[in-house]
């Protein structure tokens, strides 16, 4: 038997970036969490510590500040991207690149004033390597919530089932999703917008008997209006509002005082794709 290295990578995690476009009268404010990650021929620091093909992970980090003096931050796809094709060859060792960020979103109070969105975070992958460049944008942390118009019954009922049946529940998720795009050039911004808005809306929409429908009317809804999107992956854990027995204070309840359940929660994920796009696993964290 022999011991050998499997699949490894390295980079520098979570580059807290804040760039401030100082245009006249007008600043623009982008707060990114930058983290890279290279990957190719790297057996040699492995197998002896012989760091010849190694880019330090600190010039990793040093070159995402140095891009964005040099040529501006921008949406964080392009920014992303510009990165990835940077390090991939930067040394002959290094043949893939993966850039993900997470970008916070800042509300404008005024010319040079700004307060920091409590709510989602938007995210982006990207991948570049010897067979181009791939792009995967996200949203996390979207919290949705339906006070009606969610069933759940029809399950089967065995040994362990203690669940009642419900017409009428509380429907509530913190949205999970990263959608990969066909190409690796677009109106990163509308398109990102335009993904969140579908999403928001089947929520919205549907008259659900499961989360997992939801999911798909989710998903579905993307695909149908953005058709730069292959595919969408969704996680949609069920933050359970269970109903508050008020029976010992002799009160009914009719659907309205819940507990908000912290854990456990049922965990719903699943991959909305079109059947005439080819998948690509090794895009996907
Ligand atoms: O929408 C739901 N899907 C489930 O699979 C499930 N399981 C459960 O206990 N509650 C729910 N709700």
């Amino acid at each position: 038997m022999a011991i050998v290295l499997g699949p490894n990578r390295y980079g520098k995690a979570e580059t807290r970036l804040v760039h401030v476009a100082r245009g006249p009268g007008r600043h623009a404010l982008t707060d990114l969490n930058v983290s890279t990650s290279l990957s190719g021929d790297l057996a040699a620091t492995h197998l002896t510590g012989d760091n010849a093909g190694v880019l330090a992970t600190d010039s990793q980090k040093n070159t995402v500040y140095a891009f964005a003096r040099e040529h501006g931050v921008g949406e964080p796809e392009a920014f992303a991207a510009r990165l990835a094709r940077h390090f991939t060859g930067a040394l002959p060792t290094i043949t893939a690149a993966t850039v993900a960020i997470e970008q916070y979103g800042w509300t404008r109070l005024g010319p040079h004033s700004f307060q920091r969105d409590g709510g989602h975070t938007r995210t982006c992958r990207v991948t570049a390597d010897g067979d181009g460049v791939t792009v995967v944008s996200g949203v996390t942390g979207l919290v949705l919530l339906n006070t009606t118009d969610s069933e759940f019954h029809g399950f089967p009922r065995e040994r362990y089932t203690t669940l009642p049946e419900t017409t009428d529940r509380v429907l509530a998720t913190a949205v999970d999703a990263r959608w990969r795009h066909l190409g690796d050039d677009a109106d990163w911004a509308a398109s990102w917008a335009g993904v969140r808005d579908a999403l928001v809306e089947a929520f919205v929409d549907t008259y659900s008997y499961s989360l997992q429908q939801t999911l798909m009317a989710m998903g579905t809804r993307v695909l149908k209006r953005r058709p730069e999107v292959a595919e969408i992956r969704l996680a949609l854990p069920n933050r359970h509002h269970l109903l508050v027995d008020l029976a010992p204070f002799g009160l009914d309840n009719p659907n309205e005082v819940f507990v908000a359940a912290d854990r456990p929660y049922g965990l719903i994920e699943g991959t909305v794709t079109r059947d005439d796009v080819a998948a690509a696993p090794g895009q996907w964290w």
